[in-house]
């Protein structure tokens, strides 16, 4: 469930008189995400989405996520698109929480995965790298490799001490060999977080966008691709569906192809990838408090999915 911080019709339909979107019809809550209050708005003019932001977003970056997806929109990526007020700006503020109201993506996520799905996948993640190269504002990774040492430190108290003591020279061996600016790996705006539930598809099979931006950033684009592919390809006892993969590379490569420098430091950004959910999910997994009103997800699909990256290349290297 994640409407955290209920709203009013009474202060929505306020709220709109600040923008040229038509009157006040329905507010529903959205049961589906973890991280903001999300609430389906139809108007006079029609369906919007409503989003509170909650605290897990620092207020101080939303103008970054609403202008970049203005931006790609402008350059021909399907996103939900920042609806800007009368004064000019999309954030505002309702029942204390800073909001945005965005237009409504047509879709749902894909319920069987497919090929046609993942060659869908690749060519659209290219296209979103491609669009996002002419907005240049930069912005951090928050769970970037310089942050998980630290979330591992805050996940000892997991309760299979076996696991942390797996992760740690794992860890120390991904860092070590993490590509750095001097390797010459493209880096531009990337999503950060394209799992199945985050891209949309029109019946009979079109990708018909990507939504949930919040960890977009600047990061290299090689790494976005290795989030996907081990969000998409994998069963969850880490069995790669190597056709999956396959196809999904193939769709990035017929719009960009990958660079050798891409090609060569892949495993390791497969390997980082999924370290970076097993950690995020070990984490809100010990701090997510037992009354919240989310589940955690589980962490060992992205355990699983790490030993399988290790074993490639252990086999890569003869070891
Ligand atoms: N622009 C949009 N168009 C249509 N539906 C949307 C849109 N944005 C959000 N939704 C719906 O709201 C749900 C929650 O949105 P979202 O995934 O962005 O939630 P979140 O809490 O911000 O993030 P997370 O997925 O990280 O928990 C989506 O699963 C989808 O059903
Ligand atoms: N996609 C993330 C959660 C929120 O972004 C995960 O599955 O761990």
């Amino acid at each position: 469930m994640a409407v955290y911080t209920q709203v009013s019709e009474q202060e929505v339909s306020e709220c709109l008189q600040n923008y040229e979107i038509g009157d006040l019809v329905s507010l529903k809550g959205i049961a589906q995400g973890v991280e903001n209050s999300n609430f389906l708005l139809g108007t006079t003019t029609g369906k919007y989405i409503l989003t509170l932001y909650e605290k897990r977003i620092k207020e101080e970056e939303l103008p970054w996520y609403l202008e970049y997806m203005g931006h790609l929109v402008q350059h021909g990526v399907s996103c939900p698109l920042p609806i800007i007020d009368k004064h000019g700006v999309a954030l505002t503020v309702l029942a204390g929480r800073p909001a945005a109201i965005v237009t409504f993506l047509e879709g749902r996520e894909a319920s069987e995965i497919t090929e046609h799905h993942c060659f869908l996948l690749g060519q659209a993640i290219a296209q979103l790298h491609q669009a996002g190269a002419g907005f240049t504002k930069y912005r951090k990774n928050n769970v970037g490799p310089d942050s998980w040492q630290d979330l591992l430190n805050k996940s000892m108290g997991y309760d299979q001490e076996q696991i942390i003591q797996e992760i740690k020279p794992v860890l120390h061996e991904i860092l070590s060999q993490w590509p750095t600016d001097k390797d010459n790996l493209p880096i531009g705006q990337i999503h950060a977080d394209i799992f199945p539930d985050n891209v949309f598809f029109t019946v009979p099979d079109q990708l018909s966008g990507f939504i949930d931006f919040y960890f977009a950033c600047t990061d290299f684009l090689a790494y976005d691709l290795a989030i996907a592919i081990n969000a998409w390809c994998f069963k969850d006892d880490g069995h790669c569906l190597t056709n999956l993969s396959a196809a999904v590379i193939k769709g990035y490569e017929a719009i960009r192809p990958l660079t050798p420098e891409e090609k060569r430091f892949f495993p390791i950004l497969n390997m980082g990838a999924a370290m970076r959910f097993l950690l995020t999910r070990l984490h809100d997994w010990i701090h997510t408090p037992a009354d919240a009103l989310v589940t955690p997800k589980d962490p060992k699909p992205y355990l699983y999915r790490l030993r399988y990256h290790q074993t490639l290349i252990a086999l890569s290297d003869g070891t």
